[in-house]
Parts: C-alpha cells; structure tokens; sequence
C-alpha cells in the first residue's frame, strides 16, 4: 500500500480510494486488531479514512497517554459519528462539544452525586437491585437460560432509579421492548461499523442498510423518554426533584429568562438518552461477557468465591467497602474488562486545538480514534497481554496491582462520565452472583468460545446459555 503521507498532512496511512476512503480494508476481520495490523504498518499514529473523512487512529499505551492524558485538554472534543448526528445533532452531553458540553457534563455529575453517585445510597439502590436479580437467577436453577435480558434489566433498573426515579419489574413488556431496542442498536453500531463512522449524515438516508432501523429505534425511545418528561412534569413539585429529569427542569426554570441557556426540552431529551442508552449496553455486556468467562475458566470463579466466603461469608451481600480486601476479585473485574474491551475503540474524540504528537502536526479539528483495546493489549505493559490472565493485575504476593494502560472507561477529560457507577455495579453484580451461585456450562468449557461475535463499537461476546446450581 502506497503512503499518503507530506509534510504539513496529517501523519501517514493507507492509500484511500474516492469516497470509500479505507473502508474495503475494514470489512473483514475484526475491526480492533485490523487497526492493530495497520499500525504495525504505519506506525502507532496514523491517518484513516473512514469514508471521505480522515481520523487520526492512536495505538498502544504509549500514543493514548501521549494525547489523552498529556494533552487532556487539547484531546477532549468529540468526533464525528454519522449515525448518532443525525439522531442527537450535537446535543445532549456525549455529542457535544465546547461549553455546552462542559455545562451539561458537570451539571449532569452533579445531579448523580445528588442522587446517590459516589455515595451509600447509589450502592443501596444497586444492592436492592442485585437482590432482585438473584431472585430471577434463583427462579432459573435446574433450566438452562441466556442471562442477556435479566442482566440488561437489572443493570438499566439502576440508571432508572436515577434518572426516572422508577424500575421496572422483570416482566413489564414495554420496558423489555426498550432494552431489546437498546441491544439492537448496540448490535448493529457493532456488527456494520462502517456504516456508523464513516459517511456523511446527509447520505445516509438516501442509502440503505441496518441503520434505517436504528433511526426507527431511537424514534420509539424518544417517544418513552418524552413521556417520561411529560410524567414528571404533571408529577413535580419545583425545587424538590426527586431524580435527574426533576433536577433538569428546575434549572430550565432557573434559567427561563437566558436565551443562551443550554438547559432546553431537547437537551433534556438527549442528555436522558445519553444516561440511559450509556448506562445499560456497556454495563450489561461486560457482566454477561464476564459469566461467559468464568464458564470458561471454572478456576478462576471458584478462586474469587473462596475469596468471597473467607472475607465476605455468605450471610450478607458484598459490598463496597469489602472490595479493598478482595483482590483476587478486584484482580478477576479489572482482567475482564481488560480482555473484552468492551468499547474496543473507545468514542471517537477531535482536537480542540492545534497539537504536536509524536512529531506530527495535528490541526483543530482532526477526528481521533482511540484505539482503547490496543492499550489492553499493549505487550509493554501487560505480562499476559493476549491471554485471560487475572495475574495481569496481581503482584507475586497476590496483592492487587493497578495498571495506568488499563483504560476501558479512557482516560482525560472526556472520560466516561458513569466509571464510578460501572464499576460499582460491576463488582456488586458480579460478586452477588457468585456468592450465591455456581456457574456450570451447558457444553463443557473447551466448547466456549470467548472471541467476540460481533465487533465495532463494541464487542459482543456469542449468545450462551448457563446452569446455575446454589452454592
Ligand atoms: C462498563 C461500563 C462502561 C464502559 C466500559 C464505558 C465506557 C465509556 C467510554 C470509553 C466512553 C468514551 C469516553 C471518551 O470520550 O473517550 C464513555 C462515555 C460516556 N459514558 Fe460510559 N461506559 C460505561 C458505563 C457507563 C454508565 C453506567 C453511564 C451512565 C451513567 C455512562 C455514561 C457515559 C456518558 C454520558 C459518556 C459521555 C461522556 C462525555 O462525552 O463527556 N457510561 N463511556
């Protein structure tokens, strides 16, 4: 392949045709390491044309801490993504840019700290949740089932609670419909990735393919979550909010009189969206791709639920605080996400500046991508890279050991706006789970194929179903 790069362009890459761009380049194999291969190519920045529009790809630890950390501020726009322009318009707090998306990302972290964020009462409502659930999982013993819908519910339940003041029962229809909604959208953004990034908002329409039902999707979930506001606005009483949307609109009262305000009914349509959609998918596939796992490796389960019965028992549910003592446990969550990279490319970011990275230059503007997987997978700063490996994140006293190249929630100022929620429902789930029950698979584990069935924006592990049998 023949470079396209000169000095003053951006850094070197594949040679793009007309229109298509790389694109034919992407359509077989998996997307993540396609971008690893290319890097072995053209080094650990390079350009990409997704379509006719050029990204920047950033590969292994070294390149994403060079730009994300070191330049947080410089590296902290968002990207182009064709598909959710079109559906959000740069609204709302993931696809926004400058001070709307300031204003709005602090108010909306604000608003989750009031409603239990980083405090007990966030752990009691994920407690209270994680009972339920494994009254579900209890109700399954002896028939093999697929856990997707259950743990999509409980873990959607959560950011409800937050941000609808409401769950929804394990069996309401409308809402299974939403999450199906939800899963569906996350499939096709991770099974047509081409489609998603790459082309002009404006073509879109004219040229078929999956993404016209995604546009269908996010329809129907406006249609649920402006019922919702209206709900709230018979409901409210001003100055008491009783959850995130009621926050919201006492600061559209607030700030009636301010016609630059940023607090708008769409806003609030797409900032709900955002909580709920970013809530439920990443969450809900890293549990499920980690019951995958542990089926595979029944070792490693039964090592954490020895961890969990010495410290923990079985009389209570683990909680927080319980974690700092558990570092097998904490060593197994953190491999997990290390290994499935659940976002294997993170959220494309764009140059809020001018910037210099590793000696090229890069104008304001420039689409970046995070390759977030390659940093997992970055053999420098793993001793297992490519293996599901709890020791990765173990010292050889079996002490728990951080790793600033773990990044599955990125690092800088645009991180994941809900890590700290993630993360504590990740291990409260998990550790539930296992306390309660042992995981058997219905084929033996040298039949369980971990590679992702579908990859793009995110990576999906293949359907399964499990046995539970109580502990
Ligand atoms: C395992 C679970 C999760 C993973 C792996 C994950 C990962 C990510 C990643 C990689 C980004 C892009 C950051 C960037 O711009 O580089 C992101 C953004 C975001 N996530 Fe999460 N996320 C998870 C759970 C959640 C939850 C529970 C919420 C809800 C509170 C949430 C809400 C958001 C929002 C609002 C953004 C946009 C932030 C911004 O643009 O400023 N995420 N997430």
């Amino acid at each position: 392949v023949q470079g396209t790069w000169k000095r003053g362009a951006l850094p070197p890459g594949p040679t793009p045709l007309p229109l298509l761009g790389n694109l034919l380049l992407l359509q077989s194999g998996r997307l993540d390491r396609t971008l690893m291969e290319l890097s072995g190519r053209w080094g650990p920045v390079f350009t990409l044309h997704l379509g006719p529009r050029p990204a920047v790809v950033l590969c292994g630890y070294a390149a994403l801490r060079d730009a994300l950390v070191l330049q947080a501020d410089t590296f902290s726009g968002r990207g182009a993504m064709a598909v959710f322009e079109r559906f959000t318009r740069g609204n709302g707090i993931v696809f926004s840019n400058g001070p709307r998306w300031l204003t709005l990302r602090n108010f909306a972290l604000g608003a989750l700290k009031e409603f239990g964020l980083g405090t007990r009462t966030i752990e009691e409502r994920v407690l209270e949740e994680a009972t339920c659930l494994l009254e579900e999982f209890q109700a399954t013993i002896g028939v093999p089932f697929d856990p997707r819908r259950l743990l999509d519910n409980a873990v959607s339940n959560v950011i409800c609670s937050v941000v609808f003041g409401n769950r929804y029962g394990y069996r309401d229809p409308e809402f299974l419909r939403l999450l199906d909604l939800f899963s569906d959208n996350f499939r096709i953004m991770s099974s047509r990735w081409g489609e998603m990034y790459n082309i002009f908002p404006s073509l879109l329409d004219w040229l078929p393919g999956p993404h016209h039902r995604i546009f269908r999707n996010f329809a129907e979930l406006r249609v649920f979550i402006s019922e919702q506001i209206q709900r709230h606005r018979q409901t409210r009483q001003p100055g008491v909010p009783r959850d995130f949307i009621d926050c919201f609109l006492d600061q559209m009262d607030k700030e009636q009189q301010d016609a630059e305000s940023h607090f708008q009914e769409e806003t609030l349509v797409m900032t709900t969206h955002n909580l709920f959609f970013g809530g439920t998918e990443t969450t809900s596939i890293t549990l499920r791709y980690g019951l995958l796992i542990l089926l595979k490796y029944p070792e490693v389960a039964a090592k954490v639920q020895e961890e969990l019965d010495t410290v923990v028992g079985r009389i209570r549910l683990p909680s927080q605080a319980d974690r700092a003592r558990l570092p097998y446990t904490n060593a197994v969550l953190h491999e997990i996400q290390r290994f499935i990279s659940v976002l294997p490319l993170g959220l494309p970011r764009a140059l809020t500046r001018d910037a210099h990275l590793h000696d090229y230059f890069l104008p304001k503007g420039t689409s970046v991508i995070p390759l977030l997987m390659s940093s997992h997978r970055d053999p420098t700063q793993f001793k297992d890279p490519d293996c599901f490996n709890p020791t990765n994140f173990l010292d050889d006293k079996g002490n728990f050991r951080s790793n600033d190249a773990f990044m599955p929630f990125a690092p800088g100022k645009r991180m994941c706006l809900g890590a700290g929620l993630a993360r504590l429902e990740l291990f409260l789930f998990l550790t539930a789970i296992l306390q309660r029950f042992r995981l058997l698979p219905v084929r033996s584990p040298a039949h369980l194929d971990l590679t992702p069935q579908y990859t793009g924006l995110g990576n999906l592990p293949t359907t399964f179903q499990l046995h539970l049998v109580a502990r």
